[in-house]
Formats: C-alpha cells, structure tokens, sequence
C-alpha cells in the first residue's frame, strides 16, 4: 500500500510519536510525505519515506495528483484546526479528492490509530472494489 504522511507543523510532533509507535505496521507499506514532514520522519525514525514538496509549496498538490491517478491507498493528516494556512485550498483540494476517489483520510491522532489497525487486520480493501468498478 502507498501511505501519505503529513502534519502541520503543530502537529509533527505528534506524528512522529504515531509513526513511531506504529513502525512495525508502517514499515511494511511504501511512504510519501511532504517535505518537512517527511525530513522529521526520517531523521527521527527508521522508516523510509519518499519525500515531495513541501506543504505551502505544493506537497499537498502532489500527493493529490497520487490520489487522482489511483497511486494513494491511504492519507494520515495530522492537521492543525487552529492555525490559518497559506495554502489551505491546496489542503482541502487534497481532502476533497480523498472524498472523490474514496481514500481513507485520517485528519487526527484518533482516526489514524484505527485505519493503521484496520490495514493490519486485512480490512483496507477499497482499492480492490475501487479496480472492479474500472
Ligand atoms: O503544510 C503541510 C500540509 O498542508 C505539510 O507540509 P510540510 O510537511 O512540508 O510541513
């Protein structure tokens, strides 16, 4: 599977405890994260990632290009609900194609923890029925 990592910057700290804790499940999939985001990961972590833009200069832009092509099975976004963005369109463009392509989007602590236990168990399946819809 191809996961999405990304956090505004209140929330990396909090994304780096996540990833950690969740390494053995994350390790197994293939990682995108924008770039500051996905710098933290793997100066901090084990994992590898494959890093993109930066979120204000078009991160979130690219991995929503991953989403419409059918390249993204999962998006964590720890995003931060109190601090404006300069390239917020571009973070709800991104939210907007998760809808429109159904790609499990998980904008918190909370959610993430579920999905990442949901791919473990063998739950996390859209793709498959995305595929045979064509
Ligand atoms: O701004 C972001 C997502 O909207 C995250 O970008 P960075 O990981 O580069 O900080």
């Amino acid at each position: 599977m191809n996961i999405a990592l990304i956090a505004h910057d209140r929330k990396k700290d909090d994304l780096i405890q996540f990833v950690t804790a969740y390494q053995p499940i994350l390790s197994e999939h293939t990682l995108y994260a924008t770039g500051t985001t996905g710098r933290r990961i793997i100066d901090e972590t084990d994992l590898d990632v494959i890093r993109f833009q930066s979120g204000p200069l078009g991160g979130d832009q690219q991995i929503g290009a991953m989403i419409a092509q059918n390249e993204m099975d999962m998006i964590i976004f720890f995003r931060d609900p109190l601090t404006a963005q300069p390239h917020e369109p571009d973070v709800s463009a991104l939210m907007r194609l998760c809808d429109v392509y159904n790609v499990p989007l998980a904008t918190n602590m909370g959610t993430a923890e579920v999905l990442l236990k949901g791919l473990e168990q063998g739950f996390v399946n859209w793709r498959l029925i995305r595929e045979q819809r064509g």
